[in-house]
């Protein structure tokens, strides 16, 4: 059975591949391998592990000096975690996209207005109107997550630019294994439909690239793909990351010659 989206016939762009890196030193490489959004996450810190002030600053410094041009997209942890009187909330301009996942929000009266007040405080102090993209998990109950239609309904409610489908634990299944090709399907049409960018991801493997190719999605995330062994603690390897990209592309060929 076919998982073709209904726009992707008419439609065939270009699905994007974003790539997470630690630190400053795995630019190169990730670049070199064919990344096109860096995203800047602490994979040892759970699956939307936010990275140091001082790497990340280390990081962005290293984008200005060697003119990197592609977006750059910011994991900034789950909306528990923040605290409402946290004080330094400034995020470099040059960050594009803003991930935030809702992992313990599930029967919390308060989180959307928590959130709302969250991306103005960030917002205030940095100056800067960023792009935040909402990550719904596909193991939400294990995270008390909300499910990834209310993720969806509250992103656009919210002014998001995105949803992000990802997994919570790293432990427990890939993306494939928790939701159906015709689940994402769905999701993705609700997405499109309203004007979100949708983004896929959860130790997503070469192999997925069949029924990935199918849903195009805007963008495909990678973490333990890009690293040695599917470790995603690991250091990334160029050669992973090529990989990847080079069966991205040929999927999507053989989408557009039928
Ligand atoms: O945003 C994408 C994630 O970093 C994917 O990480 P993962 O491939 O280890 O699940």
């Amino acid at each position: 059975m076919s998982h073709f989206r209904k726009d992707a016939a008419l439609n065939l762009q270009h699905t994007q591949l974003l790539v997470s890196v630690r630190n400053g030193a795995e630019i190169a490489p990730a670049i070199a391998g064919g990344c096109e959004i860096l995203d800047f996450k602490d994979p040892r810190r759970g699956a939307l592990g936010r990275v140091d002030d001082a790497i990340l600053n280390a990081a962005i410094g290293y984008c200005q000096q060697y003119s990197v041009t592609i977006p750059l997209s910011m994991a900034l942890g789950e909306l528990c975690e923040w605290n409402t009187g946290q004080s330094s909330l400034s995020i470099p301009s040059e960050i594009t996209f803003l991930k935030m996942g809702f992992s313990q929000c599930n029967g919390s009266p308060h989180w959307i207005s928590d959130w709302q007040n969250l991306i103005q405080r960030i917002e205030e102090s940095s100056k800067h109107q960023h792009q935040w993209i909402a990550v719904a998990y596909a193991d939400w109950r294990r995270a008390d997550s909300l499910s990834p239609y209310k993720i969806l309904e509250t992103a656009c409610e919210n002014g998001c630019a995105g949803l992000l489908i990802d997994t919570f634990s790293k432990q427990n299944g890939r993306l494939l294994d928790l939701l159906s090709p015709e689940t994402l399907g769905e999701i993705i049409e609700l997405a499109r439909a309203r004007q979100l960018k949708i983004a896929l991801a959860g130790s997503l493997r070469i192999q997925d690239l069949e029924i990935l190719s199918d849903l195009a999605p805007d963008i495909i995330g990678i973490r333990g793909a890009a690293c040695l062994g599917y470790s995603r603690t690991s250091a990334i390897q160029e050669s992973a990351i090529r990989d990847f990209r080079k069966q991205m592309s040929f999927r999507q060929k053989s989408m557009r010659s039928g």
